[in-house]
């Protein structure tokens, strides 16, 4: 949780009735378009395909200049900043990465800090902290082109390029996605982490109103030409959402869709499994414990506290190591995790899944009562706030 005193590093943008219209095309790509992007807050931009997304994005950087109106960063004209002013501004991170293909690692996310004639040791110096901060490790791939790397490590690196002068605003354009599911909730996660210390003003453009709802401190759902249908938190948007336009968005279960907003760490899951080191129990002695405590199923962990297998009582007998006995722990979710994620674990390891803390060390198991308990207890709220309203 970010401390209330915090000061965000970003910078506040206006959008001041912009328009954008292409030559020789009969209507505007976005038309009039005003709103407020708050300092240090997730704004998300969400929409059908060529509503004016990117278009309204790439204004704010100026790789597309508006037809009129003002855009302003922390109160200042975009059109009266220099372009190497305007890079240490506002980074700027893309679908799939947009890495050169032909720089390393290192040498693409010293684009900006390169143009702005930083010198060798401080480049240097800043790559690091940068591949540290998304959780790359340099000594491994400072030194590797983008195509010896994963789609998810390609973006990493999109986003280290993106902060690399250290700017108060960072435009994102779809940055996730060309990943598989997975790898894009990790990002997310991670996002979200990295935000909880910068705290930028972040501009990000999706077609997915999951991770709208997942990353947005606000949603602007967008119709055609920019026109903004709502602009509000993402809970607001699920309870109430403003037409018909919008609720097609948010789509059918908005209450699983609440599921994104909650984390693991909000909830109480039970820390009361029985567990055992696989290093110094014996198959036997755990027997012992479990039938002592009238328990089936016990975990094992590893010597750092992380699960590792599930053994039934049963698993026992026979078994002549822990490392081996029962069946490997299969998906686990993080306290950081979303609700969403932890049910999607929950249903492939079809019971509980194990939560686990910052080092993936074992800190409980969650379940599908504890998800239905929640949307239960989301519903009547929702159901209040309507008669609040009524
Ligand atoms: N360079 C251009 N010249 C002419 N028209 C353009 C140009 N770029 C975009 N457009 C048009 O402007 C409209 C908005 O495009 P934009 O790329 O901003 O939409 P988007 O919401 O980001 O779409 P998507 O989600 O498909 O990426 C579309 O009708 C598109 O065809």
């Amino acid at each position: 949780m970010s401390d209330q005193a915090d000061q965000p590093t970003g910078a506040e943008i206006q959008l001041e009735n912009v328009t954008k219209r292409y030559p020789g095309s009969a209507e505007p790509a976005v038309a009039d378009v005003s709103m407020t992007i708050p300092a240090g807050k997730i704004v998300i931009l969400v929409g059908p395909s060529g509503c004016g997304k990117t278009t309204t994005m790439r204004m704010i950087n100026r790789l597309i200049e508006p037809t009129s109106g003002r855009i302003t960063i922390g109160g200042e004209d975009v059109q009266a900043i220099d372009g190497d002013r305007l890079r240490r501004k506002i980074g700027y991170a893309i679908q799939q990465a947009g890495l050169f293909p032909h720089f390393t690692v290192a040498q693409n996310i010293a684009v900006v800090p390169g143009l702005l004639k930083w010198d060798r040791k401080r480049i240097s110096d800043r790559v690091d902290e940068l591949m540290d901060l998304v959780g790359l490790d340099a000594g491994e791939f400072r030194d590797r082109y983008p195509r010896q790397l994963s789609g998810g490590q390609q973006q990493r690196v999109g986003v280290a390029r993106a902060l690399a002068a250290d700017p108060p605003a960072l435009l994102m354009d779809e940055p996730f996605g060309a990943v598989d599911p997975i790898t894009r909730g990790n990002l997310q996660d991670e996002l979200l982490r990295l935000q909880s210390d910068l705290r930028k003003t972040i501009v990000f453009v999706t077609h997915d109103f999951d991770e709208a709802v997942k990353l947005g401190d606000k949603i602007a759902v967008l119709g055609d030409q920019s026109s903004i249908q709502q602009y509000d938190t993402p809970e607001a948007i699920l309870a109430n959402p403003a037409n018909d336009m919008v609720a097609g968005f948010v789509g059918a279960g908005a209450s699983l869709k609440q599921l994104t907003l909650l984390r693991v760490r909000d909830v109480s899951y039970s820390d009361n499994t029985l567990t055992a080191s696989a290093a110094d129990t014996t198959p036997a002695a755990l027997r012992t414990r479990m039938t002592e405590q009238g328990r089936t199923y016990a975990l094992v962990l590893d010597r750092r506290r992380r699960p590792v297998r599930w053994v039934h009582v049963r698993d026992l007998g026979a078994a002549t190591s822990l490392v081996t006995a029962g069946r490997p722990v299969g998906d686990a979710v993080s306290t950081q995790s979303t609700l969403q994620d932890a049910l999607e674990a929950i249903l492939a390891e079809g019971g509980n899944a194990v939560v686990t803390g910052s080092r993936g060390e074992y800190v409980g198991t969650i379940d599908i009562a504890t998800v239905t308990d929640t949307i239960q207890q989301l519903r009547t709220e929702h159901v209040e706030a309507g008669r609040g309203e009524a």
